[in-house]
């Protein structure tokens, strides 16, 4: 047994990369939620083109699929600067990144994505370049090597990452400004999937809107995905209108149920609840209770489920909320694991 993890996987791959720069929104003030990051960003950009200097060196933190290379693009955008993009794993010697440095001009900016995943020395010259707009160039090998230093433009590094915890302090401390992004709540994800709606030509009602933000586990990508797997149902089966009943009738269909849980996601809540009470139970027994790999469950499946509280981890296994059972239709135990005995496993789990 396997699933398809298309539907509500957080990343982006082949074809909806394209998709994706089309609904990109390309100014500050198309960009929604994020309220928090906005405001501090629009106060870093603002006061950067009153100096008329380049800002402060931006970090984007946060989840795949919530808008950090949208919101690094539009900083270029803001600025009226080039953009130069490049991404961590591409910087695998030095010299990689020596050859776009060096050919950077003044106030450019330069974004790269996964910046966790740079090499070690090219993460050395990032440090010296983020820092003094200079970097030194080694020539030669051995005793007889000799740094040359060579000058770089004043740039704006803008780097993006969904593993902040990776980086390592230096680089991390040689950031003005790290913008923290959030998951997005139904509201915001509304206003996003009625924007790209009117970018896709579709009409799409208030409460069909609301029924697909429900489902989208707070991300934009995922709910401008879930909104065209909408659109082509309501073109085959509904004459091309969207409705309410239409959209909840094509997320069943593709087994998105009403939290944004797909089938993956119920097979193990399912497993956990009918077949070990509700846990604890151990991630190997449990994956090869639904007939996957241990890291697919522990990867793919559980941090949604942790973050909707219907699942936890704990030292003894696995074990299901309260609120696990209710969503999938059970009555719980009288003992079923609580939000109150939630918040302790918290501060245990730190310790493990
Ligand atoms: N605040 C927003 N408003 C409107 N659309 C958004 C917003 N944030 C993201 N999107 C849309 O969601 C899609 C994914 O966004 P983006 O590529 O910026 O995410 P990301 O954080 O860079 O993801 P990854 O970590 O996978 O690189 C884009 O198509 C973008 O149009
Ligand atoms: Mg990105």
């Amino acid at each position: 047994m396997s699933f398809d993890r298309d539907l509500v996987a957080p990343d982006a791959e082949g074809d909806e990369r394209l998709i994706e720069a089309a609904l990109r929104p390309k100014r500050l003030d198309e960009f929604i939620g994020q309220a928090r990051v906005r405001e501090q960003l629009s106060l870093v950009l603002q006061s950067a083109l009153r100096r008329n200097r380049p800002p402060d060196h931006v970090l984007m933190s946060g989840g795949p699929g919530l808008g950090k290379t949208t919101l690094s693009m539009i900083i270029a955008t803001e600025l009226s600067v080039p953009l130069r993009i490049t991404s961590g794993p591409a910087l695998e010697r030095a010299g990689d990144l020596a050859a776009i440095l060096s050919t950077l001009s003044e106030g450019e900016v330069l974004f790269i994505d996964e910046i966790h995943r740079m090499a070690r020395p090219a993460e050395e010259m990032l440090y010296l370049a983020m820092e003094d707009f200079r970097v030194d160039i080694v020539v030669g090998k051995g005793p007889g090597a000799t740094a040359i230093p060579l000058e770089v433009a004043p740039f704006t590094l803008v780097g993006a990452t969904t593993r902040a915890g990776l980086l390592p302090a230096p680089l991390r401390d040689r950031f003005g400004f790290v913008a923290h992004m959030e998951f997005y709540d139904v509201a915001e994800l509304e206003q996003v999937l009625h924007r790209s709606s009117r970018l896709l030509g579709l009409q799409l009602p208030g409460d069909a809107a609301h029924e697909i933000a429900g489902r989208s586990r707070g991300t934009p990508r995922i709910a401008n995905r879930l909104l065209r797997r909408v659109r082509d149902f309501a073109e085959v089966r509904a004459g091309g209108v969207v409705t309410r009943d239409v959209a909840s009738a094509a997320l069943n269909l593709y087994e998105v149920d009403a939290e944004g849980l797909d089938r993956l996601d119920r097979a193990v809540l399912g497993a956990l609840l009918r077949k070990f009470g509700g846990g604890p139970v151990g991630l190997s027994t449990l994956a090869v209770a639904v007939g996957e790999e241990p890291e697919t469950v522990e990867v793919v499946a559980e941090p949604f489920l942790v973050r909707q509280g219907l699942l936890a981890r704990t030292p003894r296994g696995r074990v299901a909320t309260a609120a696990a059972w209710v969503h999938l239709g059970l009555t719980p135990p009288p003992d079923a694991f609580g939000a109150s005995m939630l918040v302790d496993l918290e501060d245990d789990l730190g310790q493990v």
